[in-house]
């Protein structure tokens, strides 16, 4: 029988032409997938079109367009076991990069087709569900500066456009981060709680990886003295995540806990997820598991021996019995 999915479509998404887009996107999938498709639209968003597809009880969803659109349909997933295919067409492609699934067209396509699913976990920020990471003070900044005019304009510029005129504006605040074994007291100017994020989400970094299905939330702290100091502390981040080593700066920290209870002096502008959804408190719990994707099928990575080349090489091959491990009776004492 021919699977079947909801595809939610944003016909305004990324630099590409939307209409070949969904051409080729349908020239892919439909000749194995029946797909019911929905557009977005300026007044019924990607949200309400996957909490509607959830309520039809479709067998997936696939949602196609910019962070936006992917975050939005994701959250309607939280907590079900419904697939959820991802086929990015934005300005920074956050969304597929922090899950690992491929932000191209084509790709993304094959891996739909491919019916591998694995899941990873979720987690809910003040109520609402949250699948990469929420930002307290620094990217909330950053987030709000980068706004549609400019990101049509710059593309994925505008982020770092607005990361330096956030640099610029930078104020530290007091925390109190509550976990289930600890309360921290600090001063801060960014707290990022992450469930996924990618490398460009470069104040998530303080872990070297965040990892997506640990049913921890991984929780970095930056904390510079001054603006030299938040650029140096930046930096470091962004060569850390490139290379997957763990953080060494004093004023950078990093905490794994499964909820999370942030309160800021002064109140801090709260991002979740690509959109700004209030102020702090936040208080963030993990859902293990709470999210199904389609992945990409990892071939099994064989290590592969080498000795040909070497000098005067002979290779004799013993002919063990099953069950022996070739060394004959071993002596014990
Ligand atoms: N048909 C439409 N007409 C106008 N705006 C739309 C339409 N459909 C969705 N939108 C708007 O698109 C925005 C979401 O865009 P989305 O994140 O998918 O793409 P993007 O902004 O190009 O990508 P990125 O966030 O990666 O830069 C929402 O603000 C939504 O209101």
């Amino acid at each position: 029988m021919k699977r079947s999915a909801c595809l939610i479509f944003n016909p305004v998404a990324g630099q590409g032409d939307p209409e070949q887009d969904l051409a080729t996107i349908k020239a892919l999938l439909e000749p194995e997938i029946d797909l019911d498709i929905q557009l977005t639209t300026e007044d019924v968003g990607a949200d309400a079109l996957a909490i509607a597809a959830v309520e039809r009880g479709v067998d997936a969803i696939i949602a196609s367009g910019g962070d936006g659109t992917l975050s939005a349909a994701a959250a309607a997933l939280v907590g079900t076991t419904i697939p959820f295919g991802i086929i990015s067409r934005g300005t920074a492609n956050a969304f597929a990069n922090a899950l690992d699934i491929p932000d191209t067209i084509d790709a993304a396509c094959r891996t739909i087709l491919g019916g591998v699913t694995k899941t990873v976990d979720a987690a809910y920020c003040n109520g609402y569900p949250m699948v990469l990471l929420a930002g307290i003070g620094f990217e909330a900044e950053a987030v709000e500066l980068a706004d549609r005019e400019a990101k049509n304009r710059f593309g994925m510029f505008a982020y770092v456009l607005a990361g330096f005129q956030a640099l610029r504006q930078m104020q530290t605040f007091d925390a109190e981060i509550e976990t289930e074994d600890k309360i921290i007291k600090v001063s801060a100017a960014a707290i990022t709680v992450a469930n996924a994020a990618p490398a460009t989400s470069v104040l998530a970094q303080g872990p070297s990886g965040v990892i997506v299905d640990d049913g921890l939330l991984d929780i970095t702290l930056v904390s510079p003295a001054n603006k030299a100091g938040a650029i140096a502390a930046t930096y470091h981040l962004l060569q850390t995540a490139l290379s997957g080593d763990a953080v060494d700066r004093s004023d950078i920290g990093y905490i794994r806990a499964r909820r999370v209870k942030i309160t800021t002096e002064p109140e801090q502008k709260v991002v979740l997820d690509g959109e700004l959804i209030g102020t702090t408190p936040i208080d963030v719990e993990c859902v293990p598991g709470g999210l199904t994707l389609f992945f990409p099928l990892v071939e099994e990575v064989v290590p592969t021996e080498k000795l040909e080349g070497l000098p005067n090489l002979v290779v004799q091959l013993k002919d063990t019995p099953d069950g022996e491990d070739g060394f004959g009776d071993r002596e014990t004492n």
